[in-house]
């Protein structure tokens, strides 16, 4: 086991019409170019659900609820150890107009679009939930 700091990540898997909000991570971050769910480091004393909504709003601009969490995972990368929590979340104002909005490089994929880009290794396990719970009607 490492002695490295754990960072608590709040995830927003969010869904619509059994599509999810997916982007890409910028140039100058851990994992870049891997597709991500909009997400980032809980603050001090924020629970992940609250961090999921407030990542989800300050990098898509989309405002959503969480429902509930469909998985938590700890992961250990190069850069970092991570216990990530995935909260499945739910647009605030749902309506097919938001197909139309720009989300700052988000877009809606098709849950049986997921396994086919490159998330991160801790994503793995999401991905297949997801697959499992949405791709078929
Ligand atoms: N947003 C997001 N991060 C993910 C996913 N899967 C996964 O392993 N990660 C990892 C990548 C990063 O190591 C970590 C998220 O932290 P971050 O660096 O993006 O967080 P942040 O925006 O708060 O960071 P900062 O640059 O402000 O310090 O979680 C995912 O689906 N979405």
């Amino acid at each position: 086991m490492s002695n490295r700091k754990v960072s608590h990540i709040g995830v927003a898997v969010v869904e619509y019409q059994r599509r999810f909000l997916v982007g890409i991570r910028n140039g100058d971050s851990p994992l870049a170019g891997y597709h991500e769910f909009p997400g980032g480091k809980c603050h001090t004393g924020e629970p992940s659900s609250a961090c999921a909504a407030r990542e989800c709003r300050e990098e898509a601009g989309l405002e959503v609820i969480p429902v509930h969490n469909l998985l938590s995972v700890q992961h250990s990368y190069d850069h970092a150890e991570l216990d990530l929590d995935f909260w499945l979340c739910r647009p605030a104002d749902a309506s097919d107009e938001l197909f139309k909005q720009t989300l700052h490089g988000f877009h809606w994929i098709p849950a049986a679009e997921l396994p086919e880009l490159s998330f991160p290794a801790a994503n793995s396990a999401i991905v297949e939930l997801l697959v499992k719970q949405y791709a078929s009607e």
